[in-house]
């Protein structure tokens, strides 16, 4: 899969292979922005810069070398016969948006009604990492986030919400500062019924 298929729906659940520059290129790249920034890439304090902005790059985009699938792949099944709403809210997430390359993050809210098992709690907030760290918009990864519950758990419903702050809006361009952007997605039983979506905002806070 190219990297251009990442902002689809269900071809969004794979890990995005692409040619990967060498790390010459990238701290090359990394020594040309600085000089254009206006600095000395070869002062003392610069001078290991490039190296370290890899390694970080590496651990902040590392959402494209793993997968959803991956992520939810273990399903119990034994929860006798528990069916009802499971919901992880306020889950922390860094992300960067595809626009500026800057940071924004926030808040992730996940629920699902289960049909056929359930998954790790901890593979939900897995989940949301795996799409946090890639070049994002918050729709695309509130998109993405919904499209692997559903097509990994088969839920009778699933609602997803994200509220974050985006620091293209805060540190530059309009300077707005305190701006909080909600996206929200909502399938199955949760999109067909008004009292599940109810049931969702009060449990996350939101009514
Ligand atoms: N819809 C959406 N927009 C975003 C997101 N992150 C950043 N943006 C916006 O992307 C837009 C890019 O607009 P452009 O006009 O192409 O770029 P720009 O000149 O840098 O825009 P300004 O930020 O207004 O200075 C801006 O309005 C950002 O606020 C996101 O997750 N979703
Ligand atoms: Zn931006």
């Amino acid at each position: 899969m190219d990297a251009t298929a990442k902002s689809g729906t269900v071809t969004a659940l794979d890990k995005v292979t692409r040619h990967k520059p060498s790390q010459e290129e990238v701290e090359n790249a990394v020594r040309t922005l600085i000089a254009w920034a206006g600095d000395d890439p070869t002062r003392e304090g610069l001078i290991e810069t490039p190296g370290r902005v890899a390694r970080a790059y590496s651990e902040l985009f590392a959402g494209y070398e793993q997968s959803a699938s991956d992520a939810l792949s273990k399903i119990f099944r034994e929860v006798g016969g528990y069916d009802d709403i499971v919901l992880l809210k306020d889950i922390p997430f860094h992300s960067h948006c595809e626009h500026h390359m800057v940071p924004f993050f926030g808040k992730a809210h996940i629920a699902y009604l289960p049909h056929e098992g359930v998954v790790g709690l901890s593979k939900l907030a897995r989940l949301v990492d795996v799409f946090a760290r890639r070049l994002q918009t918050q729709e695309t990864m509130t998109q993405q986030i919904i499209d692997a519950l559903n097509e990994n758990l088969n839920p009778r419903g699933a609602a997803v919400m994200l509220e974050a702050e985006h620091m293209c809006m805060t540190m530059r361009g309009v300077h707005s500062h305190g701006v909080t952007t909600i996206t929200h997605r909502f399938t199955g039983v949760f999109a067909e019924e008004r009292e599940e979506r109810e049931r969702f905002f009060a449990f996350v806070g939101k009514r």
